[in-house]
C-alpha cells in the first residue's frame, strides 16, 4: 500500500506527517519505528498522524522514533497548523488542534499564501509529582538535589502535556547526552519516562538548551521541552515571569513566554520534502 506523506520540521525536530483525514494509516506504532530509521527508512524523530476531529480543526496523535506514542508535542503542533492552513483544510489565522493532553489554539504566522510558523498557547505547567510523574516526595520538585549515574544535580521537574526533567548546569555543548539521557531514563524517579532538558542560563531572557527525548533520543529541539526549562528558570527566580525568553537550541530558536495563566510557544514549521511510503 502506498501512502503520501509530508516530512516537516520545527528548528530540526523533524517527523513524517500523514493525512489521516483522507488515508487510514495501518499499524502506526510500528510504522513509526520503521519509518523513523535515518538509514532504512524515510528518517525522522518519529511521525504524526493528523486526525478527524469533533472538536477542533484536527486532532494531533505523535508517535516517538521508538513507536511509544506521545501526549503532546511542541514542535509538530505547529507544523499540523501549517499543514491544515496551507492544504486549505482551515484557511484561518487562529487554529484549534485536539491532542492527547487536550484542545490547544494556534495563531498562525503567514506569509503570502502560507503559513511559516505559529504561537501557541500550550497551557499551565503541571507541579505535582504525582501528575508528572516523577517519583518524589512534596507538593514541587524545583531545584531537588538528586543523584542519577552516580552524579549529584539539583532537577526541576514538571508536565507540558508530557513529563520533563530540567537541569540547570554552567555548560551543555560538550556534554555526552546518550549515556546522559540514559542515566535520567533508567534514575527510577520516572515511572512513564522522561524528556531531560540540559539547560545553560546565558542571561535573564536567554537560555541554551539541548535535549534527551524519551522515544527519540537526542533531538535538535523540543518545543514542550523549551516551555518546561523557562518554567524551571522561572520558578528558580533565573528568568522574570511574563517576559519573552528566547530558547536556543541545536536545531534553531524558540521563544517561550511564561503568562499569569498560560505558556505561549512561539516558533518556525517548515516542510523539508513529500513522498510516497510504501507500508
Ligand atoms: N519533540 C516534542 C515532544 C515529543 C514527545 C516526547 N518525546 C514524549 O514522549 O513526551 C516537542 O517538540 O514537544
Amino acid at each position: 500500500m502506498q501512502l503520501p506523506f509530508v516530512k516537516m520540521h520545527g528548528c530540526g525536530n523533524d517527523y513524517i506527517y500523514f493525512d489521516c483525514l483522507k488515508h487510514t494509516v495501518p499499524k502506526p506504532a510500528s510504522l513509526a519505528k520503521q519509518l523513523s530509521d535515518r538509514h532504512f527508512g524515510i528518517g525522522g524523530d518519529g511521525i504524526v498522524l493528523i486526525c478527524p476531529s469533533s472538536v477542533a480543526a484536527a486532532r494531533m496523535r505523535m508517535y516517538n522514533a521508538d513507536g511509544s506514542e506521545g501526549k503532546m508535542c511542541g514542535n509538530a503542533i505547529r507544523c499540523v497548523g501549517k499543514y491544515l492552513y496551507d492544504s486549505g483544510y482551515c484557511k484561518k489565522r487562529q487554529i484549534t488542534v485536539e491532542t492527547a493532553s487536550g484542545i490547544k489554539t494556534l495563531q498562525m504566522q503567514i506569509a503570502g499564501s502560507r503559513a511559516v510558523g505559529a504561537t501557541v498557547d500550550m497551557g499551565p505547567p503541571v507541579w505535582r509529582p504525582e501528575q508528572i510523574p516523577v517519583d518524589l516526595p512534596g507538593a514541587r520538585v524545583v531545584g531537588t538535589p538528586v543523584k542519577v549515574g552516580g552524579r549529584r544535580y539539583e532537577i526541576t521537574c514538571l508536565s507540558m502535556g508530557n513529563p520533563h526533567c530540567v537541569v540547570f548546569l554552567p555548560a551543555v555543548e560538550q556534554l555526552d547526552l546518550v549515556s546522559l539521557g540514559r542515566d535520567f531514563e533508567r534514575s527510577g524517579l520516572f515511572p512513564q519516562g522522561v524528556n531531560t532538558e540540559f539547560v545553560q542560563v546565558l542571561g535573564p531572557d536567554q537560555l541554551r538548551m539541548r535535549v534527551h527525548e524519551r522515544g527519540s533520543g537526542e533531538t535538535l529541539a523540543c518545543g514542550t521541552g523549551a516551555c518546561a526549562a523557562v518554567c524551571a528558570a522561572v520558578a528558580a527566580g533565573l528568568c522574570a515571569r511574563n517576559t519573552e525568553v528566547q530558547v536556543q537550541l541545536r536545531g534553531g530558536a524558540l521563544t517561550v513566554r511564561y503568562a499569569p495563566e498560560t505558556v505561549y510557544m512561539t516558533g518556525p514549521a517548515e516542510v523539508a520534502f513529500t513522498g510516497t511510503a510504501e507500508v
